[in-house]
This record gives structure tokens, C-alpha cells and sequence, in this order.
């Protein structure tokens, strides 16, 4: 069949236009876009500025205020602005998505809170009926109408007569829906006018029932007013931040990026926060109040401030609750994140006392700015405190003493031997903790000259004062023993002097040794397994790491005793025993090898002086006695 015989059979396609279900719409808005029904009173505020701004934009002396009256159950938002003519109420009231702000010019467009045209259905989270009485002031001798909607979709339009709004403006009329009266509480109203309201260009005011009015608008913000000193500027920002964020700042930071027109303020927080936290600040947009808890505004890394911001020029997403990620986003996160940078910069330049109370609490967060970035660790070195085997100091103090800083891969392996390495001399720094490896990592080329090594068993045990050949000679026989113990512990013994003396073993035990004997366990798991396959891979990966180390202190007086045991059953207990508690001290976890051989060993001592204590009863009962 031809097209044009296609054409005949079928009639032609009829056009149609959407329909719009109000009902799905407002549900969809009130349970997926906005976060609160509390946003209703936003949209009218916003409303009521936009449509005041435009009016001034032609008439720059034009009245200039917002007032509204929680009566009755009821609530009526009045404003002095722009107005609609009957034709306007059908065009922008009556269609949703359509918005005369933006059919506006590009300039005026920034100047209008609005965009998207969906802002008065907000409404309908709480209402079921609005009603708009407005008068034009672009068409002065148009007359006042009244726009009546209803959330099922239907809404009426009359004309009043002249006196029924004799000035231009618009007043919006909402009655509670069932189980929404609380938005209307004359309280509630002005509490939700001040939070998103307080900051905006024109007069707003609530009034209650009995006609009590009070001021909304507390312009300009607290970051923009004049202070007669620093201090009074400081304190007054400090106040605001209690009252508002719910914490007393530890510091206090200008922002400003005037680029994009960002004002405000940083407040440090008083303790220190995980790392992981994405900071939660209050924005502002041309005065209104977007979100409180803006969590894209600054670099990750500024996890220590949270921030409250007016800004001009960053968008808002529909539901007005948090910014569109865009490049100004970005470009206004770098200079937010510079200007962090250099309150720092200029604290460690010109007052370090107050920096030095940032970073005991803070230093985290400069650890991890100073990752990414050399000029700010540079900076930062004689500040930043490193846990090292000469107390807490900075990486800087630290490389003056130590060529060579050594660094461990743990907590554990620092708590453990710290001590004895600070001991022998060596300088190590704790690399267990957040950032601190990274950060080490770099200084030989920040400090040239400085080398840092990573603390492995042979440093410490070469570190480690060798014992006098004779005593080496008359240990031979325990050491020989001891070896064929510790063999399948792939373990090797050895024999030094360390301080401190109470310290029996210690055992050395790298990252690579551990990865090579979880590697090794795992294979001989697979191997009885029957998983060949399994086992033939791991054995394929086997290291040529070096054994781990059980150095017996010979200055300890129960070591040199041990030494001398001639019992072989006791003499293997024994260096299990020493080997067991030298593991203890490590504080690393326990394979099911280890923890065997602990009991093992144990039970073994413990039989041992139970057997000597019942054989010298039974032998010589008043032994005990003659001992004393
Ligand atoms: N108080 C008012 N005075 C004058 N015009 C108004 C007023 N309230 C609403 N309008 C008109 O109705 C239109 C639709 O308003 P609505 O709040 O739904 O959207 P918007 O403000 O344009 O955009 P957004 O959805 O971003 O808030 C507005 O563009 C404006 O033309």
C-alpha cells in the first residue's frame, strides 16, 4: 500500500492538548520536591518580593512592603507590588509552569527570586482553596480581579469594582486544609517568616489576631554592618552564630567572593568533627533563605566550619531547598575553599596563638587541605603536630633532630615500639593515624636532606645493642631451641640488650612479614582443604619477605634466667611464653595459630607451678615456712 493509499484509509490525527491532574501534581510536590509543607509561606514571601521588584524596576519610589496577618485560622499575605491584570491572572497565575519572570529581560530575570512558574501550588500543601485579589499597577486603570483556585484544578475569575482594591498590589488568601492548621498559627507564621524572610530587601511584617505587629526584616545581614571595632564585629558574628547555627564558634571567618556575590561568614566549631561529615551550612539567595543544610558549598576538606552565605548568583534547584551544581557552584567552592586557606595563612603569619588553639582542635582537617597542597603544608610544618618518639611535635622541630625520620604502618607497631626505639635512638613518627603517612611521605621534599624510611624489624633490631659474644655463645643451646619453636611461626629468635628493662621480647614484625605469613596460612588452608587450585595460586605468590623477630632482652632478669633453663619441655614453654606476651604487647589481632599456642603455652606454665608448688609441698611441708 501506497503512503498516499494509507493516507486515505486512516482519518486524520485529531491534536490535543495536556491535562493536567492538579491533584497528582501538588502530591507529587508536597511529598517529593518539597521538604516540609513549611515552604508554602516561602513561595508567598517570594512572590511578594518579585512583584515589588518589578514594580520598582518602573517606578523606583513605589511603595515597598509585605504584610502579613495570621487571623482567624487563616492567613493574608499583602504586598505593594506589580499586580495582575485579568489577562495576567489567566496567563500566569492560572498556568502552571509558566512564569512572567521569566519572560522578563535577561537583567531583570537575575533580579527575581522566581523562575520555574510552580511556586504559588505550594500553596496547595496546605490549602485547598486560594484566592488572589490583585490590581495592576503596569494597567492603572485596569480594574481589580479575584482569582479563586481550588486544588482539584477548577478556579473562577471575576472582576471587582474599582474600590474593592482601590491601590495596585496583590493580597493572597489562604484557609487552612484539615490537619494543616498548624502552619497558620500566628507563631508559626512569623517563626517561618523571620527564618526565610529575615534578610530580605523590603519591609515584612507579621500581624496576629489582636493586631500585634512585629517586624520581620533585620537587614543587612549581621556580616554586612558596621562594627566600631574588629572585636564588636567579632562578638556580634560569634552571637549570631549561637542563635542561629546552635553552637559557640571557636573562631570566626569572613567570606566573600564578590564575583559571584557571596557574603558571609565561616564559624569554626568548638570540637573536633569526623572527617567524613559534609558540612551542613545555611544559604541565602538574594536575601531568602534557601537551605540550612547546603552541603556542596565548600571543598570537602573544610569539614571544620559550617558556613551561612547570602548569594547572588548561584541557582537553586526547583524545589529551592539546595543549590544546582553548576560551574558558578564550583568556581564559588574554590574561592570559598582559597579563602579559608588564607585566614590560615595569615593566622600562621600574624597570630599564632590563635592559630595554634585552631589546630588543637582542628588539625585534621589542615592534614587533610595540606595533602593536596605544598605551599599550605609548608606553611603549616611548624604547626601541624605529629605523634613521634619525641612527644607531640611538629614534622618540622621533628626533621631538625632526626636525618632520618622512620615512620610506622600502624598505631599498634608505634605503641609497641616507641619506646624502645626512642630508646635506641631512632626517631619514628606514629604513620598510623588519618593523613599522617601522606604527609610525611612528602617532607624530604619540602625538607631536603630529610629521609624517611619506613620501620621495619631490621632497623630496630640493628638499632639494638648486641649482646657480649660470650653471652651469645652460652645462649647458643636456648637460641638453638628456640629457633626450631618459633620455626613455624615463621619467627626467628635473636638475642639483644634494650631499654626498657622491663620489656622481656619484643617482637618485630613488619607489613610485608605479616602479608607473607597471612599469605602462607592461607595456602596451608587451602592445601587441606583439598582446594589444589587455590593453594597453587597462593604458593604461586609466595614473598621473599623476611621472618618476623623475637628479640629477648637480655637486660631483663627473667630472660637471663630463662636462658639457663635446663629443662627442654620447659625451656620450648617458656619461649613460647615469651613469644605470647611479646604478641600481647603488639596488640595486633590473634590467628587461630597464635591463640593455640598462647594457651598452650599458658596451661603449660601454669602446670608447671602448680606441680613444683604441690611437689615441694608434698616433699618438704614446712618449706614454704623456712622461705620466708
Ligand atoms: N504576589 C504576586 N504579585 C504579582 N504576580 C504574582 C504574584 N504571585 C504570583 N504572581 C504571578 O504568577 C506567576 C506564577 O507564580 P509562581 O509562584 O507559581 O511561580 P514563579 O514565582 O514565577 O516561579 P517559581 O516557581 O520559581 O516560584 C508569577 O510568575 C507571577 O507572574
Amino acid at each position: 500500500m501506497s503512503n498516499a493509499d494509507a493516507d486515505r484509509a486512516t482519518p486524520p490525527a485529531a491534536d490535543h492538548t495536556f491535562q493536567v491532574d492538579l491533584r497528582g501534581l501538588v502530591d507529587l510536590l508536597s511529598h517529593h520536591l518539597y521538604s516540609s509543607p513549611r515552604v508554602y509561606l516561602r513561595e508567598l514571601l517570594q512572590n511578594g518580593i518579585d512583584a515589588i521588584t518589578a514594580r520598582r524596576a518602573a517606578d523606583p519610589a513605589a511603595p515597598a512592603a509585605i504584610r502579613l496577618t495570621a487571623a482567624g485560622g487563616g492567613l493574608r499575605v499583602e504586598d505593594s507590588g506589580i499586580g495582575l491584570t485579568e489577562e495576567d491572572v489567566h496567563r500566569f497565575l492560572a498556568t502552571i509552569g509558566r512564569s512572567s519572570k521569566r519572560d522578563a529581560l535577561e537583567t531583570a530575570r537575575r533580579d527575581y527570586l522566581g523562575q520555574f512558574g510552580i511556586g504559588l501550588l505550594a500553596c496547595f500543601v496546605v490549602a485547598d482553596e486560594i484566592t488572589v485579589v490583585t490590581r495592576s499597577a503596569g494597567t492603572p486603570d485596569a480594574p481589580p480581579v479575584e482569582w479563586r483556585a481550588r486544588a482539584d484544578g477548577r478556579y473562577a475569575v471575576r472582576v471587582l469594582p474599582a474600590d474593592a482594591r482601590p491601590e495596585p498590589g496583590t493580597t493572597v488568601l489562604l484557609t487552612p486544609r484539615r490537619g494543616s492548621e498548624e502552619w497558620f498559627a500566628a507563631d508559626r507564621v512569623l517563626d517561618l517568616a523571620r527564618d526565610f524572610g529575615g534578610l530580605l530587601p523590603y519591609d515584612i511584617t507579621v500581624a496576629d489576631e489582636t493586631g500585634r505587629t512585629s517586624l520581620v526584616t533585620d537587614t543587612p545581614a549581621v556580616w554586612d554592618r558596621e562594627y566600631p571595632t574588629p572585636e564588636s564585629r567579632h562578638s556580634a558574628l560569634a552571637r549570631y552564630c549561637t542563635e542561629t547555627l546552635g553552637f559557640a564558634p571557636l573562631d570566626v571567618i569572613d567570606l566573600s567572593v564578590p564575583l559571584a556575590g557571596v557574603r558571609g561568614a565561616a564559624f569554626v566549631l568548638p570540637s573536633a568533627v569526623s572527617p567524613a561529615m559534609r558540612g551542613k551550612h545555611r544559604v541565602h539567595l538574594k536575601g531568602m533563605l534557601l537551605t540550612e543544610s547546603a552541603d556542596t558549598l565548600l571543598p570537602d576538606w573544610a569539614f571544620f566550619v559550617r558556613c551561612a552565605v547570602d548569594t547572588e548568583a548561584l541557582r537553586p534547584t526547583a524545589s529551592r531547598e539546595s543549590l544546582y551544581d553548576d560551574e558558578a557552584l564550583a568556581a564559588v567552592r574554590d574561592a570559598l575553599g582559597a579563602g579559608l586557606r588564607s585566614w590560615l595563612t595569615g593566622l600562621a603569619a600574624h597570630e599564632p596563638e590563635r592559630l595554634g588553639r585552631f589546630l588543637a582542635v582542628h588539625h585534621l582537617g589542615v592534614k587533610a587541605m595540606a595533602r593536596h597542597d605544598d605551599e599550605l603544608l609548608e606553611l603549616m610544618l611548624p604547626w601541624l603536630p605529629f605523634e613521634t618518639t619525641d612527644g607531640r611535635v611538629s614534622l618540622d622541630e621533628f626533621a631538625g633532630r632526626h636525618r632520618v625520620v622512620h615512620i610506622t604502618d600502624t598505631v599498634e607497631e608505634f605503641r609497641q615500639i616507641a619506646p624502645i626505639a626512642a630508646a635506641a635512638g631512632l626517631g619514628v613518627v606514629n604513620g598510623g593515624y588519618t593523613y599522617d603517612a601522606d604527609l610525611v611521605g612528602r617532607l624530604p621534599a619540602l625538607r631536603p636532606g630529610t629521609v624517611v624510611d619506613r620501620l621495619d624489624p631490621d632497623t630496630v633490631t640493628a638499632h639494638l645493642d648486641p649482646v657480649d659474644p660470650f653471652v651469645e655463645l652460652a645462649a647458643g643451646d636456648f637460641l638453638a631451641l628456640a629457633r626450631t619453636v618459633l620455626a613455624p611461626l615463621e619467627c626467628e629468635p635473636s638475642l639483644r640488650t634494650f631499654h626498657p628493662v622491663a620489656v622481656p621480647a619484643l617482637l618485630l614484625d613488619g607489613r610485608d612479614e605479616r602479608n607473607e605469613r597471612t599469605r602462607a596460612q592461607a595456602e596451608s588452608a587451602a592445601a587441606s582443604a583439598g582446594d589444589d587450585l587455590w593453594a597453587g595460586i597462593l604458593g604461586a605468590l609466595r614473598g621473599d619477605a623476611p621472618q618476623a623477630r623475637l628479640v629477648l632482652n637480655h637486660l631483663n632478669p627473667l630472660v637471663r634466667r630463662i636462658l639457663t633453663v635446663p629443662d627442654e619441655e620447659l625451656a620450648r614453654t617458656t619461649v613460647e611464653g615469651l613469644y605470647g606476651q611479646a604478641l600481647l604487647l603488639s596488640r595486633r589481632p590473634l590467628s587461630a595459630q597464635e591463640s593455640t599456642l598462647l594457651n598452650r603455652s599458658f596451661l603449660g606454665l601454669l602446670e608447671r607451678a602448680v606441680d613444683n608448688t604441690a611437689g615441694g609441698a608434698a616433699a618438704d611441708p614446712a618449706g614454704p615456712a623456712d622461705e620466708k
